[in-house]
């Protein structure tokens, strides 16, 4: 019998409602229905995906900050700390800039390997600091994150793989940018949406002609069933 393959999904650009923001919540159903592993593979900060899957009903398979957090449902595993990316955040604050979220910002409030600044706020001196401290700037389209180049999606999942044994071959992975192209090499099958970035599309198998939630959906239709 024929049986839905693993999946890894991407939360912003990939589950979001169509004009781009929010959790679609034609997503739920199908994902709490399906009858394979479901790993969610985020930039944001673990409790996140955690309520995400939380509120779906499905296991605990979790990717957050990009790789720098991973949860296997048994262990929480840090590939990398907070101390660099927050030296940035000082030297990015003392040359008069902010994160843009706010004082009491809940997007880096519960971050543990890396910080997320908002995509109004200046790059370039962001970059030029982050370098300064050997640190990478990635920009997922949602916001701009200073992180270790190390962690990354792709190497988070092979570690829940691991654990709760998903066969990777068989695994359908759908993303929407920079930080998606390491789970679309670590799995058999991947798609980008329509609305992807241009680096993510060029490590897609397959490029969408639906945006956000429709493609991840139109995805779900098409492999459903479909692994030995
Ligand atoms: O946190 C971001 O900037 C993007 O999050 P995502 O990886 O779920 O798209
Ligand atoms: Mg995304």
């Amino acid at each position: 019998m024929r049986a839905d393959p693993p999946l890894v999904l991407d939360i912003d650009g990939t589950l979001t409602r169509p004009e781009g923001w929010g959790i679609d919540p034609r997503v739920f159903d199908p994902l709490r229905d399906w009858e394979a592993p479901v790993v969610i593979a985020t930039g944001k900060a673990f409790p996140y995906p955690v309520a995400l899957c939380h509120f779906v009903g499905i296991p605990e398979l979790v990717v957050a900050e990009n790789g720098g957090v991973v949860y296997t449902g048994d262990d929480v595993f840090f590939t990398a700390d907070r101390e660099a990316a927050q030296a940035v955040l000082e030297a990015y604050r003392a040359a008069g800039y902010e994160t843009g979220w706010g004082p009491e910002n809940t997007v880096n409030r519960w971050r543990e390997t890396e910080i997320a600044v908002n995509l109004d706020q200046p790059i370039e001196p962001l970059r030029e600091i982050a370098a300064d401290h050997g640190l990478e700037v990635i920009d997922t389209g949602y916001a701009y994150h200073v992180k270790d180049a190390a962690p990354n999606k792709g190497d988070g999942l092979e570690t829940i793989a691991e654990h709760v044994d998903i066969d990777l071959e068989r695994t359908v992975a759908v993303g929407d940018s920079i930080n998606d192209v390491s789970t679309f090499e670590a799995v058999g099958r991947s798609f980008a949406v329509a609305n992807a970035d241009e680096t993510a599309k060029a490590a897609a198998d397959e490029v969408l002609d639906e945006v956000h939630a429709d493609g991840t959906l139109a995805v779900l239709e098409r492999v459903r069933g479909s692994v030995d």
